[in-house]
């Protein structure tokens, strides 16, 4: 246990989040093949005993039912959108290494990053259109949502790091409840800056389109996700976001 608490530092927690954005920026590829395909978000397109709302929602639901018997959130990286009612685990026990302060399992903003997700980012990067693809829509939209969740609580770790590293700049601001000066203190600009632009690279290089032949400029500017909109995310949401966890957490460290 002490082992992996020990090999945690700031800088293989940022590691882990730069590993996470290629997930996030691949998913986003992977959703943007298909146009908005709304009735995927309307409740009335279909109807099913159990009430699941919409498409995606029953989608979500029933696989995350799936996935907690097979122990996903058993995880303590790994939070559902629907926490309410879902199976117990069925598997062995994995030993999750214990880092984060039990109270840290109460922080979870996944209802804002569903709302964020689909009324905020979506529009933004997939065509207007129907194809009815609704199912393998909405198992896109899964998999964004759920990279996004786990980078988005991956602040818990951050700000552990964080409080370890300087317990005692933090200690006095989590007892004052002091809000504005753990946002402060667990601000970094340069690094905020770094990752806007490492996105919206990783969105320009895995987003072209690959041709065999002489590298002509025709496909310059063609991109499968637009890197402005995925840098202009994370700025706006993905690191607001990770913030709002950090500081949330933070408020719980003393517990
Ligand atoms: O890398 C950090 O120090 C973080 O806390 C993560 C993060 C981010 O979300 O990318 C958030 C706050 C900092 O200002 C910089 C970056």
């Amino acid at each position: 246990e002490s082992d992996v608490s020990d090999r945690l530092t700031l800088e293989s927690v940022r590691d882990s989040l730069i590993r996470q954005e290629d997930s996030i920026v691949f998913s986003l590829i992977e959703r943007a093949k298909f146009p908005l395909n709304a009735p995927t978000y309307d409740p009335s397109y279909f109807s099913m005993p159990g009430s699941y709302g919409s498409l995606v929602e029953l989608v979500v639901k029933q696989t995350e039912a799936v996935q907690a018997k097979a122990g996903r959130y058993e995880n303590p990286e790994e939070y559902p959108f629907f926490p309410d009612d879902l199976p117990p685990s069925q598997v062995p026990p994995h030993k999750y290494p214990r880092v984060l302060n039990p109270a840290a399992v109460f922080v979870n903003v996944n209802k804002k990053i569903w709302d964020v997700y689909f009324n905020k980012l979506l529009p933004l990067f997939v065509a207007p259109g129907d194809d009815g693809n609704y199912a393998s829509t909405a198992v896109r939209d899964l998999e964004c949502l759920q990279v996004l969740s786990r980078r988005i609580h991956y602040g818990k770790l951050v700000a552990e790091v964080k409080f370890r590293d300087e317990w005692k700049h933090y200690e006095p601001a989590i007892r004052a409840r002091d809000k504005k000066t753990l946002m402060d203190l667990l601000t970094a600009p340069a690094v905020e800056k770094a990752v806007k632009k490492r996105v919206a690279k990783k969105a320009s290089i895995f987003g072209q389109e690959v041709k065999l032949g002489d590298d002509s400029d025709e496909n310059k500017g063609k991109y499968k996700v637009d890197p402005a909109v995925v840098s202009r995310f994370y700025g706006d949401w993905v690191i607001p976001l990770t913030k709002d966890v950090e500081v949330q957490y933070l408020l719980h460290r003393l517990d």
